[in-house]
């Protein structure tokens, strides 16, 4: 086994089958649960500073934990309540119960509620019974910690399996992520989250968090073509290809072309326009680094004629807006791993329809989806999930204030510039996430798509 990897995100079996090779290497359920409640008992101490704590304890080795978290904060001074709606039954919690020496109570109010009811071995939604109890508990505390998981999450999707759930100022991952770290809608409500290393090793094919991305400046001899040309298919609305556009400068390629029937107002004398109604000299071009298609193309029969062309020609695509409307299975061949499809949550589910999938949920629907058709997929939204044949990657939060109109059409175009200058579509699509989200928080709060593109410059600059 490989060093530690904390950017691993694992799933509850990827854990137990983790927790099992540390035992196999010599260490107990005990050992690793004393490692663990230690860990989330520092998080709570800072947390706490002082002030009275209420834990509440479930039967699993997750309220195994809780115990552990107890005796060693009273061993540091802090008052604490345990409540324990079921004993512990595992072994290890079990122990942990016996070493904590008090009583456990019905209900208590104070500072800090530390909820160890249930982590990764949940497997059905609570009970009435346990939900109100854990409900009133957070409510009667000014600040909740759920320790690994939030109670009432699904480990795997990130789906609440309850409604109205508590929200947290702070998740304490044990031993690796899981998903529901990462993903909606469970990982809006943990609060700040923090990773505790428990010694578990790098696990083969498991999804990763995607890393900081690390660009580039031109080289001494570059030139505009040696940067990259990206050429993006214009439509029956020119403004969101313009935006595309306007992006692409931004985001490395150093030509960008927009094939549009006539100019625009809104064009920028620096992008070049080619009105020529054949399209072939310009797919043709060899000096092609990415193709744009979707951003304004509509929805018409002309739109898809482009978009087979589009798909017909040699060069990586970029598919997003209607293009992941239009397509079908029988416009794909043999090249479809060089492109990068760009769905929102609707054109994702439009395309699972089209290509008849049937999964459930987000990650499923894109590992799906990339599955048939070869694709990578950049499941987009506010949690964004990417598949492609390198494997899954997670993203960091991105700013809400993205939630407004084009900036989709930013996103393809950051990720059709990265194509062009010259990353895998995978790759492409991890570095354009970062660029795009990087530029939103520059752009600070209640931002247009336009501004957005002005803070690229200085997004750009903050990974160079
Ligand atoms: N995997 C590891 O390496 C480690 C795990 N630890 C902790 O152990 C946790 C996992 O422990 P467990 O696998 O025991 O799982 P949990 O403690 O999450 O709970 C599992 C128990 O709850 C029952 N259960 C599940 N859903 C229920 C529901 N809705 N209502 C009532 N009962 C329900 C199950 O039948 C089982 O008895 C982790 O989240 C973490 O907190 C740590 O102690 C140390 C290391
Ligand atoms: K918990």
């Amino acid at each position: 086994m490989k060093a530690a990897a904390p950017q691993q995100i694992l799933t509850a079996d990827q854990m137990r089958a983790s927790e099992q090779r540390l035992i196999d290497q010599g260490e107990t359920v005990e050992s690793l649960m004393e490692r663990a409640g230690a860990g989330a008992a520092d998080w709570v101490w800072r947390l706490s500073a002082g002030r009275p704590v209420t834990v509440l304890c479930g039967s699993g080795n997750n309220g195994g934990d809780g115990y552990v978290i107890a005796r060693l904060l009273e061993q540091r001074g802090v008052a604490v309540s345990v409540v324990a709606p079921m004993g512990p039954k595992t072994d290890a919690a079990v122990t942990a119960r016996k070493r904590w020496a008090g009583t456990p109570v019905d209900f208590a109010s104070g500072e800090v509620f530390v909820d160890c009811l249930f982590g990764t071995g949940l497997a059905r939604p609570l009970s009435d019974d346990l939900l109100a109890k854990l409900t009133q508990l957070s409510d009667a505390h000014a600040l909740s910690v759920a320790i690994d998981l939030p109670s009432g999450v699904d480990s795997d999707t990130g789906e609440c399996l309850n409604d109205e759930l508590p929200h947290y100022a702070l998740t304490v991952a044990l031993g690796a992520w899981k998903r529901a770290h990462w993903l909606m809608p469970a990982c809006a409500a943990m609060g700040s989250r923090h990773l505790f290393d428990i010694g578990v090793g790098a696990v083969e094919n498991a999804v990763q968090l995607t890393q900081r991305p690390c660009l580039s400046a031109p080289a001494r001899d570059a030139h505009k073509y040696s940067r990259g040309l990206v050429t993006i298919i214009g439509g029956e609305m020119p403004g969101a290809a313009i935006l595309a556009a306007k992006a692409a400068q931004h985001a490395g390629a150093g030509y960008v072309k927009l094939l549009a029937p006539h100019s625009h107002p809104d064009l920028p004398a620096d992008i070049v326009l080619d009105e020529n109604e054949d399209m072939s000299p310009a797919l043709d071009d060899k000096r092609l680094g990415a193709l744009l298609i979707g951003p304004g193309l509509g929805r018409s029969e002309k739109a898809r004629q482009k978009l087979r062309q589009a798909l017909a020609s040699s060069a990586p695509l970029v598919l997003d807006a209607d293009a992941l409307t239009l397509l079908s299975p029988d416009m794909l061949g043999d090249g479809a791993a060089a492109h990068l499809a760009t769905p929102h949550e609707g054109e994702l589910a439009s395309l699972c329809e089209a290509f008849g999938i049937s999964a459930n949920g987000k990650l499923e629907e894109a590992r799906a989806l990339h599955e048939a058709t070869g694709l990578t997929v950049l499941a987009k939204g506010s949690d964004n999930i990417l598949v492609g044949s390198s494997g899954i990657r997670f993203f960091p939060p991105t700013s809400p204030w993205l939630s407004t109109a084009g900036t989709g059409d930013v996103l393809a175009g950051i990720a059709a510039s990265r194509v062009a200058s010259g990353c895998t579509p995978f790759l492409a699509a991890q570095q354009a996430v970062q660029i795009h989200a990087e530029a939103a928080r520059i752009a600070g709060p209640v931002f247009s798509a336009s501004d957005l593109v002005d803070a690229l410059p200085r997004a750009y600059a903050a990974f160079l």
